[in-house]
Protein backbone atom coordinates (compact mmCIF):
# COMPACT_ATOMS: atom_id res chain seq x y z
CA UNK A 1 0.00 0.00 0.00
CA UNK A 2 1.04 3.43 -0.34
CA UNK A 3 3.97 5.20 -2.32
CA UNK A 4 6.54 4.03 0.31
CA UNK A 5 8.67 1.58 -1.57
CA UNK A 6 9.16 4.41 -4.75
CA UNK A 7 9.71 6.87 -2.14
CA UNK A 8 12.33 4.66 -0.27
CA UNK A 9 13.93 4.24 -4.29
CA UNK A 10 14.25 7.83 -4.99
CA UNK A 11 15.49 8.64 -2.03
CA UNK A 12 18.44 5.61 -2.18
CA UNK A 13 19.28 7.04 -5.54
CA UNK A 14 18.80 11.13 -4.94
CA UNK A 15 16.40 11.29 -8.27
CA UNK A 16 12.88 11.11 -8.48
CA UNK A 17 13.09 10.79 -11.95
CA UNK A 18 11.41 7.70 -14.38
CA UNK A 19 12.86 6.24 -17.72
CA UNK A 20 10.17 5.03 -20.21
CA UNK A 21 10.76 2.28 -21.79
CA UNK A 22 8.31 2.93 -24.74
CA UNK A 23 10.65 1.80 -27.71
CA UNK A 24 9.95 1.94 -31.12
CA UNK A 25 11.59 -0.29 -34.07
CA UNK A 26 13.06 3.00 -35.46
CA UNK A 27 14.56 4.11 -31.81
CA UNK A 28 16.77 0.83 -32.12
CA UNK A 29 20.00 1.12 -33.06
CA UNK A 30 20.78 -0.51 -36.72
CA UNK A 31 23.04 -3.08 -35.73
CA UNK A 32 21.11 -4.33 -32.91
CA UNK A 33 17.98 -4.91 -35.67
CA UNK A 34 20.14 -5.96 -38.33
CA UNK A 35 21.66 -9.06 -36.22
CA UNK A 36 17.43 -9.72 -34.79
CA UNK A 37 16.21 -9.63 -38.44
CA UNK A 38 19.00 -11.62 -39.67
CA UNK A 39 17.99 -14.28 -37.01
CA UNK A 40 13.98 -14.30 -36.97
CA UNK A 41 13.09 -12.65 -40.43
CA UNK A 42 11.73 -8.94 -40.69
CA UNK A 43 8.42 -9.17 -38.93
CA UNK A 44 6.77 -9.06 -35.55
CA UNK A 45 9.34 -11.78 -34.21
CA UNK A 46 12.45 -10.12 -35.75
CA UNK A 47 11.01 -6.46 -34.33
CA UNK A 48 10.32 -8.17 -30.63
CA UNK A 49 13.55 -9.49 -30.24
CA UNK A 50 15.52 -6.16 -30.93
CA UNK A 51 13.56 -4.23 -28.68
CA UNK A 52 14.05 -6.83 -25.94
CA UNK A 53 18.22 -6.52 -26.49
CA UNK A 54 17.36 -2.85 -26.43
CA UNK A 55 15.47 -2.91 -23.47
CA UNK A 56 18.03 -4.91 -21.43
CA UNK A 57 20.81 -2.66 -22.74
CA UNK A 58 18.59 0.33 -21.59
CA UNK A 59 17.85 -1.70 -17.68
CA UNK A 60 21.35 -2.72 -17.39
CA UNK A 61 22.42 1.22 -18.46
CA UNK A 62 20.06 2.77 -15.81
CA UNK A 63 19.36 0.20 -13.45
CA UNK A 64 22.17 2.58 -10.69
CA UNK A 65 20.97 5.78 -11.58
CA UNK A 66 16.76 5.69 -11.87
CA UNK A 67 14.93 4.30 -9.20
CA UNK A 68 11.91 3.05 -11.89
CA UNK A 69 11.38 2.59 -15.41
CA UNK A 70 7.51 3.32 -17.42
CA UNK A 71 7.29 0.58 -20.27
CA UNK A 72 3.42 1.68 -21.91
CA UNK A 73 1.91 -1.33 -23.04
CA UNK A 74 1.18 0.30 -26.33
CA UNK A 75 4.66 -0.15 -27.43
CA UNK A 76 4.09 -3.91 -26.82
CA UNK A 77 0.24 -4.46 -27.90
CA UNK A 78 1.18 -3.34 -31.75
CA UNK A 79 3.62 -5.95 -32.11
CA UNK A 80 0.98 -9.09 -30.75
CA UNK A 81 0.86 -11.74 -28.06
CA UNK A 82 4.68 -11.71 -28.50
CA UNK A 83 5.55 -8.26 -27.42
CA UNK A 84 3.30 -8.87 -24.80
CA UNK A 85 5.44 -11.75 -23.49
CA UNK A 86 8.55 -9.99 -24.48
CA UNK A 87 6.46 -6.95 -21.55
CA UNK A 88 6.38 -9.61 -19.02
CA UNK A 89 10.09 -10.78 -19.40
CA UNK A 90 10.91 -6.81 -19.45
CA UNK A 91 8.78 -6.17 -16.21
CA UNK A 92 10.38 -9.10 -14.93
CA UNK A 93 13.85 -8.13 -15.30
CA UNK A 94 13.47 -4.75 -14.59
CA UNK A 95 12.30 -6.09 -11.03
CA UNK A 96 15.41 -8.64 -10.82
CA UNK A 97 17.50 -5.09 -11.48
CA UNK A 98 16.05 -3.10 -8.57
CA UNK A 99 13.76 -1.46 -10.80
CA UNK A 100 10.44 -0.06 -9.13
CA UNK A 101 8.10 -0.86 -12.48
CA UNK A 102 5.01 1.47 -13.56
CA UNK A 103 3.04 -0.49 -15.92
CA UNK A 104 1.38 2.60 -18.05
CA UNK A 105 -1.58 0.64 -19.72
CA UNK A 106 -4.72 3.40 -18.76
CA UNK A 107 -6.91 1.11 -17.95
CA UNK A 108 -10.61 1.94 -16.84
CA UNK A 109 -13.71 -0.28 -17.34
CA UNK A 110 -17.12 -0.98 -15.44
CA UNK A 111 -15.90 -2.84 -12.21
CA UNK A 112 -16.20 -6.32 -13.21
CA UNK A 113 -14.07 -6.02 -15.78
CA UNK A 114 -11.50 -3.33 -13.88
CA UNK A 115 -11.04 -6.39 -11.70
CA UNK A 116 -10.03 -8.82 -14.72
CA UNK A 117 -7.53 -5.77 -15.43
CA UNK A 118 -5.91 -5.77 -11.54
CA UNK A 119 -5.08 -9.57 -11.54
CA UNK A 120 -3.74 -9.66 -14.81
CA UNK A 121 -1.48 -6.34 -14.02
CA UNK A 122 -0.90 -6.59 -10.26
CA UNK A 123 -2.22 -9.00 -7.89
CA UNK A 124 -2.36 -12.44 -10.75
CA UNK A 125 -5.17 -14.20 -11.48
CA UNK A 126 -7.22 -16.99 -9.59
CA UNK A 127 -7.46 -20.01 -10.81
CA UNK A 128 -8.96 -23.26 -9.05
CA UNK A 129 -8.42 -21.70 -5.58
CA UNK A 130 -4.73 -20.66 -6.41
CA UNK A 131 -3.46 -17.26 -7.72
CA UNK A 132 -1.29 -16.79 -10.67
CA UNK A 133 1.09 -14.07 -11.41
CA UNK A 134 1.33 -12.62 -14.87
CA UNK A 135 2.90 -9.40 -15.62
CA UNK A 136 3.28 -8.62 -12.14
CA UNK A 137 3.83 -4.64 -12.00
CA UNK A 138 4.16 -2.40 -9.12
CA UNK A 139 2.14 0.46 -9.72
CA UNK A 140 -0.14 0.75 -12.91
CA UNK A 141 -1.75 3.81 -14.97
CA UNK A 142 -5.79 4.22 -15.05
CA UNK A 143 -7.98 6.65 -16.70
CA UNK A 144 -10.67 7.00 -13.86
CA UNK A 145 -12.76 9.33 -15.75
CA UNK A 146 -15.34 6.43 -15.51
CA UNK A 147 -15.81 7.29 -11.94
CA UNK A 148 -14.21 5.97 -8.43
CA UNK A 149 -15.97 2.26 -9.47
CA UNK A 150 -13.79 1.82 -12.11
CA UNK A 151 -10.79 2.46 -9.57
CA UNK A 152 -11.07 0.81 -6.56
CA UNK A 153 -10.81 -2.70 -8.36
CA UNK A 154 -7.05 -1.72 -8.75
CA UNK A 155 -6.69 -0.81 -5.38
CA UNK A 156 -7.96 -3.44 -3.85
CA UNK A 157 -5.98 -5.61 -6.03
CA UNK A 158 -3.10 -3.53 -5.18
CA UNK A 159 -3.32 -3.83 -1.08
CA UNK A 160 -1.26 -5.45 0.79
CA UNK A 161 1.11 -5.80 -1.95
CA UNK A 162 3.23 -2.47 -1.51
CA UNK A 163 1.21 -2.08 -5.18
CA UNK A 164 0.07 1.30 -5.96
CA UNK A 165 -2.42 2.81 -9.28
CA UNK A 166 -1.87 6.84 -10.79
CA UNK A 167 -4.40 8.18 -11.85
CA UNK A 168 -4.92 10.33 -14.76
CA UNK A 169 -5.90 13.73 -13.67
CA UNK A 170 -4.36 16.71 -15.88
CA UNK A 171 -2.54 15.27 -18.91
CA UNK A 172 0.26 16.36 -20.78
CA UNK A 173 -1.11 16.52 -24.24
CA UNK A 174 -2.31 19.40 -26.12
CA UNK A 175 -6.31 18.78 -26.38
CA UNK A 176 -6.18 17.84 -22.22
CA UNK A 177 -8.10 20.98 -21.62
CA UNK A 178 -10.92 20.58 -23.51
CA UNK A 179 -12.75 18.27 -21.17
CA UNK A 180 -10.50 18.63 -17.92
CA UNK A 181 -10.59 22.66 -17.59
CA UNK A 182 -13.85 22.68 -18.12
CA UNK A 183 -15.92 24.26 -15.02
CA UNK A 184 -18.24 22.10 -12.99
CA UNK A 185 -21.40 23.92 -11.50
CA UNK A 186 -19.36 24.57 -8.00
CA UNK A 187 -16.70 26.48 -9.91
CA UNK A 188 -13.87 23.47 -9.53
CA UNK A 189 -12.30 22.07 -13.13
CA UNK A 190 -12.72 18.60 -14.13
CA UNK A 191 -9.45 18.03 -13.64
CA UNK A 192 -9.77 19.26 -9.85
CA UNK A 193 -12.49 17.21 -9.19
CA UNK A 194 -10.85 14.37 -10.74
CA UNK A 195 -8.08 14.76 -8.21
CA UNK A 196 -10.20 15.27 -5.09
CA UNK A 197 -12.28 12.60 -5.86
CA UNK A 198 -8.69 10.38 -6.46
CA UNK A 199 -7.40 11.81 -3.27
CA UNK A 200 -10.74 10.81 -1.29
CA UNK A 201 -11.16 7.23 -2.46
CA UNK A 202 -7.93 6.23 -1.24
CA UNK A 203 -8.10 8.12 2.34
CA UNK A 204 -6.83 6.16 4.91
CA UNK A 205 -4.04 4.90 3.19
CA UNK A 206 -1.01 7.31 3.41
CA UNK A 207 1.88 5.04 4.18
CA UNK A 208 4.81 7.09 6.42
CA UNK A 209 5.93 9.78 3.69
CA UNK A 210 1.91 11.03 3.72
CA UNK A 211 0.92 9.73 0.36
CA UNK A 212 -2.04 7.09 -0.39
CA UNK A 213 -1.91 4.37 -3.05
CA UNK A 214 -3.63 6.20 -5.92
CA UNK A 215 -1.42 8.88 -6.76
CA UNK A 216 -2.42 11.26 -10.01
CA UNK A 217 -0.77 11.95 -13.36
CA UNK A 218 -0.15 15.55 -13.94
CA UNK A 219 1.64 16.49 -17.25
CA UNK A 220 5.05 18.73 -16.86
CA UNK A 221 3.03 20.77 -19.93
CA UNK A 222 1.15 22.02 -17.30
CA UNK A 223 2.95 23.96 -14.43
CA UNK A 224 0.01 26.05 -13.02
CA UNK A 225 -2.08 22.88 -13.05
CA UNK A 226 0.74 21.13 -11.08
CA UNK A 227 0.89 23.56 -8.57
CA UNK A 228 -2.92 23.98 -8.02
CA UNK A 229 -3.06 20.12 -7.70
CA UNK A 230 -0.09 20.47 -5.09
CA UNK A 231 -1.94 22.56 -2.87
CA UNK A 232 -5.05 20.65 -3.59
CA UNK A 233 -4.05 16.97 -2.93
CA UNK A 234 -1.54 17.16 -0.15
CA UNK A 235 -1.85 13.04 0.16
CA UNK A 236 -0.99 12.61 -3.61
CA UNK A 237 1.51 11.41 -4.77
CA UNK A 238 2.33 12.51 -8.28
CA UNK A 239 3.93 11.22 -11.97
CA UNK A 240 4.85 13.68 -13.88
CA UNK A 241 5.22 12.94 -17.98
CA UNK A 242 6.27 15.39 -20.29
CA UNK A 243 9.21 16.35 -19.79
CA UNK A 244 11.81 16.97 -22.44
CA UNK A 245 10.49 15.91 -25.98
CA UNK A 246 7.16 17.44 -24.90
CA UNK A 247 9.04 20.33 -23.79
CA UNK A 248 8.04 20.42 -19.71
CA UNK A 249 11.35 21.44 -17.97
CA UNK A 250 12.96 21.31 -14.64
CA UNK A 251 11.73 24.34 -13.64
CA UNK A 252 7.93 23.63 -14.81
CA UNK A 253 8.02 20.15 -12.91
CA UNK A 254 9.57 21.46 -9.42
CA UNK A 255 5.84 22.28 -8.61
CA UNK A 256 4.66 18.85 -7.80
CA UNK A 257 7.22 18.33 -5.13
CA UNK A 258 6.58 18.90 -1.56
CA UNK A 259 8.84 21.06 0.65
CA UNK A 260 10.95 17.72 1.48
CA UNK A 261 11.64 17.02 -2.08
CA UNK A 262 8.97 14.33 -1.90
CA UNK A 263 5.73 13.20 -3.49
CA UNK A 264 6.84 13.45 -7.43
CA UNK A 265 8.34 11.67 -9.87
CA UNK A 266 9.19 13.17 -13.66
CA UNK A 267 9.15 10.78 -16.41
CA UNK A 268 11.23 10.59 -19.58
CA UNK A 269 11.20 8.33 -22.65
CA UNK A 270 12.04 10.01 -25.93
CA UNK A 271 14.46 11.81 -24.16
CA UNK A 272 16.72 8.91 -22.94
CA UNK A 273 16.11 6.08 -25.05
CA UNK A 274 16.80 7.99 -28.72
CA UNK A 275 19.40 9.85 -26.59
CA UNK A 276 21.75 7.79 -29.10
CA UNK A 277 20.85 9.27 -32.20
CA UNK A 278 22.08 13.22 -31.01
CA UNK A 279 25.83 11.17 -30.26
CA UNK A 280 26.49 11.47 -34.27
CA UNK A 281 27.44 8.15 -33.49
CA UNK A 282 25.79 4.58 -35.24
CA UNK A 283 24.03 3.59 -31.79
CA UNK A 284 26.87 1.30 -30.55
CA UNK A 285 26.97 3.66 -28.20
CA UNK A 286 22.96 4.19 -26.44
CA UNK A 287 23.91 2.53 -23.38
CA UNK A 288 26.36 5.12 -22.41
CA UNK A 289 24.31 8.35 -24.28
CA UNK A 290 21.01 6.52 -22.25
CA UNK A 291 23.02 6.53 -19.05
CA UNK A 292 24.27 10.30 -20.08
CA UNK A 293 20.76 11.88 -20.51
CA UNK A 294 19.65 10.31 -17.35
CA UNK A 295 21.97 11.81 -15.48
CA UNK A 296 21.72 14.83 -16.75
CA UNK A 297 17.96 14.81 -16.10
CA UNK A 298 18.25 14.18 -12.18
CA UNK A 299 21.44 17.23 -12.07
CA UNK A 300 18.84 19.33 -14.27
CA UNK A 301 15.79 18.43 -11.71
CA UNK A 302 18.30 19.01 -8.60
CA UNK A 303 18.90 22.62 -9.31
CA UNK A 304 15.42 22.77 -8.31
CA UNK A 305 14.41 20.25 -5.87
CA UNK A 306 16.35 18.54 -2.97
CA UNK A 307 15.17 15.42 -2.11
CA UNK A 308 15.12 14.68 1.51
O1 LIG B 1 0.41 8.26 -18.07
C1 LIG B 1 1.41 8.65 -18.69
O2 LIG B 1 2.51 8.18 -18.46
C2 LIG B 1 1.26 9.80 -19.60
C3 LIG B 1 0.26 10.70 -19.29
C4 LIG B 1 0.23 11.95 -19.92
O3 LIG B 1 -0.56 12.82 -19.60
N1 LIG B 1 1.16 12.20 -20.90
C5 LIG B 1 2.11 11.29 -21.27
O4 LIG B 1 2.94 11.62 -22.13
N2 LIG B 1 2.12 10.05 -20.68
C6 LIG B 1 3.10 8.99 -21.12
O5 LIG B 1 4.41 9.43 -20.81
C7 LIG B 1 5.34 9.07 -21.85
C8 LIG B 1 5.93 10.34 -22.43
O6 LIG B 1 6.93 10.03 -23.36
P1 LIG B 1 8.01 11.10 -23.88
O7 LIG B 1 7.22 12.29 -24.37
O8 LIG B 1 8.72 10.38 -24.98
O9 LIG B 1 8.91 11.45 -22.72
C9 LIG B 1 4.54 8.23 -22.82
O10 LIG B 1 4.65 6.87 -22.41
C10 LIG B 1 3.11 8.70 -22.63
O11 LIG B 1 2.16 7.69 -22.96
Amino acid sequence: MSFDVLQEKIREKKNPTVAGLDARIEYVPEYIRKEAFEKYGVGLKGAVEAIWQFNVGLIDALCDIVPAVKPQSAYYENLGWQGMEMLERTIRYAKEKGLFVIADIKRGDIGSTATAYAEGWLSGAPIEGQVFKSFDADCVTLNGYMGSDSIKPFLEAAKGEDKCAFVLVKTSNPGSGELQDVKAADGRTIYEVMGELNEQIAAGTEGKYGFTMAGAVTGATYPQQIQDLRARLPHTFFLVPGYGAQGGTAADVKYAFNEKGHGAIVNSSRGIMCAWKKTGGDGHDFQEAARNAAIAMRDDIAQFVTVE
